[in-house]
């Protein structure tokens, strides 16, 4: 049994519209590393990973994680989270938002942890500020923050580097290669070149919500795949 199983999973938003996610199957182990998960603009790179994270739900076919559905308690437990679009809670400072996720999540946090987790993720001056009025860059970095700091074995992260400066994107890669080290699973969504082709040990081409191809790099120079995938796209499979 794979710890990440998706099988034959569909998704659409509403009953008359077309479906998003088309009859999509794969499964992730401790061994696939971080996988990049491709597509072109809309063809549903969001939608899957809310269906993961268990915020969206289908009625067709499965996501489990080590035997236990999505959505479930259970399985939440296992995964870390950071979606595209962040709209963090009015009137709460940052320290407050990292205290009562992580108190939530059912970790002892005192202020010492709070502060060196600010540190690390580049977020030590804005602890007093209010979240919502953070720039862009900062409320996602303090998104990942909530997804990375606790070492979860699943992560499903949304463009975690998007609009992120040199500095922050270098951090959060930092943190990234730390959870492969620590064998964790992870899918990042991304559209960044170079996140593709130094990061990522896997990549997911989604195509119109069916999935194009899949490969482990396996030391291969992933941009010769990257080009091969454009080239997949052009022939138009699932047009
Ligand atoms: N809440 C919603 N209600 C209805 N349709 C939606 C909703 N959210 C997304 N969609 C549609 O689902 C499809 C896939 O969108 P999604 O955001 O998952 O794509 P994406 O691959 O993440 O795109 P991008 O690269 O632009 O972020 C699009 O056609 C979009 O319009």
């Amino acid at each position: 049994m794979f710890p990440l199983m998706v099988d034959r999973l569909s998704f659409k938003y509403n009953e008359r519209d077309p479906w998003v996610l088309n009859d999509l199957s794969f499964s992730l182990s401790f061994d696939s590393g971080i996988t990049g998960l491709i597509g072109q603009n809309g063809s549903g790179k969001s939608t899957l990973i809310n269906c993961l994270s268990g915020v969206l739900h289908s009625r067709v076919g499965s996501i489990t994680y080590f035997g236990k559905s999505a959505g479930t308690i259970m399985a939440k437990r296992q995964i870390g989270v950071s979606f595209q679009n962040i709209e963090f809670p009015a009137n709460l400072k940052v320290r407050e938002i990292i205290g009562a996720i992580f108190t939530i999540r059912g970790l002892q946090v005192s202020s010492l942890d709070i502060a060196r987790w600010a540190d690390d993720f580049l977020l030590s001056d804005v602890l007093k500020k209010n979240a919502r009025n953070l720039s862009g860059g900062r409320q996602k970095m303090l998104a990942n923050l909530l997804a990375l700091a606790w070492e979860p074995a699943i992560l499903l992260l949304d463009e975690p580097s998007a609009g992120l400066d040199f500095d922050a994107r270098e951090c959060v890669w930092r943190h990234l290669q730390a959870a492969r080290q620590r064998r964790a699973i992870v899918l990042i969504a991304s559209h960044t070149y170079e996140e593709l082709t130094c990061l990522c040990d896997g990549i997911i081409l989604l195509d119109k919500g069916h999935i194009a191809a899949q490969e482990q790099l396996n030391g291969v120079d992933n941009s010769v795949i990257l080009q091969e995938f454009k080239t997949t796209l052009k022939r138009g499979i699932y047009v």
